[in-house]
């Protein structure tokens, strides 16, 4: 079947960008990106490029390229699902925080939404492809809402799991290492391989059945997390051995069975994937009574919480044991840099249990606003939402976040922060002046040429 019409339910981090890319590349296919938050449909239309829901480096150049021509957003959900040939479901699949699997297996319940609808407004055939992540088997249970319409439509379901990073998703698009496609039906496969075909070399287009394809996205993942929590693993060792991680880490990455990616030592994987999708692969071994195998994988979720603890620890033991009162500036709050994206960000949790030692916290992010700083802390019920305002001051500017602080914790490796003018920033803070570089960005001897006590990880 040629694809003339695509809709995508799901206007986020992942329905957004990638829509955008299949938009820029197909100008002969109409791709309309629907989605139940009418402010985030609002954002997407804005005429100010600046203000998209999304921020990604090259993102608004293509959407500002294709919107109105070929891609829109809009909020009419059932008119986009029964005009399109295929749709897309890119809706999000927390972990559950309620019932059975309550803390670990993904909720399907935005999924299963998305397959009612389809099946309630379709009026001819469709590919339906699975872009969230989700669970081995799924594709099973909306096969079966799919198929039990009894309206004579034939649905074919697809799963292309996205493999995009965040920071990077517009060249992770265009460059990708590989699609995936996963199905039953050859000629619904071959429709969506065309469709990337029209940007992606045919031999990175991996086609398999539909649950290695499911399984391969929970499993990339955990492999990609727990070279993280590897090194991480070994960042503690290094600090109390004298071996430096960047050292053992550039050492180990140019065997080129291990190669050097994905080994960066820091204060701790954040992001809304890698615990979630780990998570979820441990319930889904332990519903298979594969205790071994669950516990394996588990282990990664463990270390990644102990180095998120640990670093706040030692913030606190090196500030001679106590926090209480002193100012902490915490630069960065985005899990990583080149995005505003802070779910699951690990300066939330070392900013909360800074906060519980009666810590000042100042913030400072180039992309985050102050309400979204808020939102997440007061979002772990830990204290009062006033405490948290009394507590925490955010900052547009890095300057006066740092001015009179007692110690500066790097949570992010925003580039910004590397040519910060740390002369300056040392001659405003308390003394002695502490850095805990969270990312190992900054140079141990330059910052104690400038005066400062300088802790990096794993050094
Ligand atoms: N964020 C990433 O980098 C990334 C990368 C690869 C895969 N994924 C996976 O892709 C999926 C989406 O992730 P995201 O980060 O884009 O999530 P997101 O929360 O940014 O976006 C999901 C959107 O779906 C909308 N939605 C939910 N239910 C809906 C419904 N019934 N009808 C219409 N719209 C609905 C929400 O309002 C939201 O705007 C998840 O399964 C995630 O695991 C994410
Ligand atoms: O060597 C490293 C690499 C990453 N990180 C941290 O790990 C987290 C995740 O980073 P990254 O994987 O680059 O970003 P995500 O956007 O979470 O992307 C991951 O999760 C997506 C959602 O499933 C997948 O599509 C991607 O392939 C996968 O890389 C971030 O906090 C990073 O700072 C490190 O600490 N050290």
């Amino acid at each position: 079947m040629t694809i003339k019409n695509i809709c995508c339910i799901g206007a986020g981090y992942v329905g957004g960008p990638t829509m955008a890319v299949i938009a820029q590349k197909n100008p002969h296919i109409k791709v309309t990106i629907v989605d139940i938050n009418a402010a985030r449909i609002a954002a997407w239309n804005d005429a100010d490029l600046t203000k998209l829901p999304v921020y990604e480096p090259g993102l608004a150049a293509i959407v500002g390229a294709t919107r109105g021509k070929n891609l829109f957003f809009s909020t009419d959900i059932d008119q986009a699902i029964d005009a399109a040939d295929m749709i897309f479901i890119s809706v999000n699949t927390p972990t559950k925080t309620y019932g059975k699997g309550k803390g670990q297996a993904a909720d399907l319940k935005y999924i299963e939404l998305c397959a009612r609808n389809i099946a309630k407004v379709a009026t001819t055939d469709k590919i339906v492809v699975e872009k969230s992540t989700l669970p081995v088997r799924t594709a099973e249970a909306i096969k079966s809402i799919l198929h039990n319409t009894g309206n004579g439509i034939n649905f074919h379901i697809l799963s292309n799991p996205e493999f995009l990073a965040e920071g990077t998703a517009v060249d992770d698009l265009l460059q990708p290492d590989r699609v995936l496609i996963g199905g039953e039906n050859e000629a619904a496969i071959n429709s969506l391989a065309t469709v990337y075909a029209s940007w992606v070399p045919q031999a990175r287009i991996l086609k398999t059945n539909l649950w290695s394809s499911e399984l391969s996205k929970l499993t990339a993942n955990a492999f990609l997390a727990q070279r993280v929590s590897s090194i991480n693993a070994i960042s503690e060792l290094c600090e109390l051995t004298g071996a430096n991680v960047d050292e053992v880490a550039k050492a180990i990455g140019t065997d080129s069975r291990i190669g050097p990616k994905f080994l960066k030592a820091s204060v701790g994987f954040g992001g809304s994937c890698f615990q979630k999708d780990i998570l979820n692969l441990v319930y889904i071994a332990r519903s298979y009574n594969l205790h071994e195998v669950a516990n394996y994988w588990e282990q990664v979720i463990i270390m990644n919480d102990h180095q998120k603890r640990r670093f706040a620890d030692r913030l606190i033991k090196t500030l001679y044991n106590t926090v209480s009162g002193k100012k902490i500036a915490v630069l960065g709050w985005a899990f990583k840099k080149d995005t505003n994206d802070t779910r699951e960000s690990a300066a939330i949790y070392v900013t909360d249990h800074l906060l519980n030692e009666q810590a000042h916290i100042a913030v400072h992010d180039p992309k985050v606003p102050a309400e979204k700083v808020y939102t997440d802390l007061n979002y772990l019920n830990t204290r009062t939402e006033a405490e948290n305002q009394n507590n925490v001051a955010v900052y547009t500017n890095a300057y006066d976040a740092v001015k009179d602080a007692h110690a500066i914790a790097i949570m992010t490796e925003w580039d910004a922060f590397k040519t910060l003018d740390w002369e300056a920033v040392y001659s405003t803070m308390q003394k002695p002046a502490f850095i805990f570089d969270g990312r190992n960005i900054l140079d141990k001897h330059t910052m104690e040429a400038i005066g400062f006590e300088y802790h990096a990880i794993g050094q």
